[in-house]
């Protein structure tokens, strides 16, 4: 079986969603000295049927044969196959439990980075696993304090200081010091692939930043205060920017990395200019994961239909971090 820090581990995502396919369609387009450096943690039945749907001459087993076998570690499902389309527990458990042998296998340094396909989070809490996401699992399994979700893509990149709660806990969230680490994670990450002197924009909260007090005190009361500190450390940090134009600034070439106050402030834009190509990257871990950023897709799951360019966007993203070293400063 593969096994080093050039490996990448693909966890399959919910069976019943879109990831068995969209990994069959990427595996069938890479190289055999490409996908002889995979390991998919999955289930080997729905794999095969997802080979079958788009039609890529692939076969499973313990490792690969350096050609059609791709290495899979196998976690079993109970009862039978599972329904390509529809909320199954039995799903949302499997999803957890490939999960959750990648991340042994990346702790113990047998696999150099995880890819995600996607997980439905409903399946997933039924299941009893009461997690938001892949981050928030990810930094429970690590016994991390905390994790970060980048979304990157050729033009632009965002950070949030929040993701997965309400609108109303995401701004009791917008605090200096959650800012501050922001900040410093994007530019950690930055600098980690290449970009030697990251300019970051912080987008404000309200309209216009508060309009001086008009339309809310949070940024200048927490956000600007943040970003005076990330400059007192040399970070090219800039804001609290209006956050209806920072992001054209930003994908028109201002800014290297946006953070974003909450979820759908960065991933509306995101998803805008690069639903198909743009990653999902996990930061603050002691382990490295990239991921599509589209969902299980329950509506076309099983049809063949579903695009596997942000597949492919993942692993290369993950084939860059598993070769450079973590910057700590
Ligand atoms: N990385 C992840 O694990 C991840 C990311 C986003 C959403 N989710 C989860 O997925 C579930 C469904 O979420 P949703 O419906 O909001 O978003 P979704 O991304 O699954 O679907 C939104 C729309 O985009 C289309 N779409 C998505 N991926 C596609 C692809 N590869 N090719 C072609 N079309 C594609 C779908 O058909 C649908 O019309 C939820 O449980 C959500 O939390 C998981
Ligand atoms: N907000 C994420 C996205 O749209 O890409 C998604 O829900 C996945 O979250 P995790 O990476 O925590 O699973």
């Amino acid at each position: 079986m593969a096994s080093s820090s050039r490996t990448i581990g693909i966890t399959m995502g919910d069976p019943a969603g879109v990831g068995p396919e969209i990994i069959c369609k990427s595996l069938a387009e890479m190289d055999a000295a490409d996908r002889a450096t995979i390991r998919v943690f999955g289930n080997r039945d729905s794999l095969k049927a997802a080979a079958k749907i788009v039609g890529a001459p692939l076969k499973f087993a313990p490792a690969s044969d350096g050609a059609d076998t791709i290495a899979i570690e196998h976690v079993e499902i109970d009862g039978g196959p599972i329904a390509f389309g529809k909320i199954d527990t039995r799903a949302g458990d499997a999803s957890f439990r490939f999960i959750a042998r990648a991340v042994e296998a990346a702790t113990a340094g047998e696999i150099g980075c995880i890819v995600t396909a996607p997980i439905n989070k409903e399946a997933l809490n039924l299941a009893g696993h009461h997690y938001d996401g892949h981050t928030g699992m990810l930094a429970h399994l690590t016994g991390s304090r905390s994790s970060w979700m980048l979304l990157a893509s050729e033009r632009m990149s965002v950070i949030h200081v929040s993701t997965h709660v309400s609108l109303k806990e995401a701004i009791i969230r917008v605090k200096p010091e959650r800012i501050l680490e922001t900040i410093r994670t994007g530019h950690r990450h930055l600098r980690r692939i290449g970009v030697a002197n990251p300019r970051i924009a912080v987008a404000g909260l309200n309209p216009h930043c508060g309009e001086n007090g008009l339309f809310g005190t949070e940024d200048d009361e927490f956000i600007a205060p943040a970003v005076a500190s990330a400059k007192a450390e040399g970070i090219d940090a800039h804001g609290p920017v209006p956050p209806d134009t920072v992001f054209h600034r930003a994908y028109s070439g201002a800014f290297d990395l946006v953070v974003a106050q909450y979820h759908d402030q960065g991933h509306i834009p995101m998803k805008l200019v690069a639903f198909d190509s743009g990653v999902n990257i996990s930061l603050g871990l002691p382990i490295d994961r990239t991921s599509v950023d589209h969902g299980t897709a329950f509506d076309i799951a099983g049809t063949g239909k579903a695009n596997h360019v942000n597949m492919n966007a993942a692993i290369a993203y993950a084939r860059k971090l598993a070769g450079t070293p973590r910057v700590t400063a």
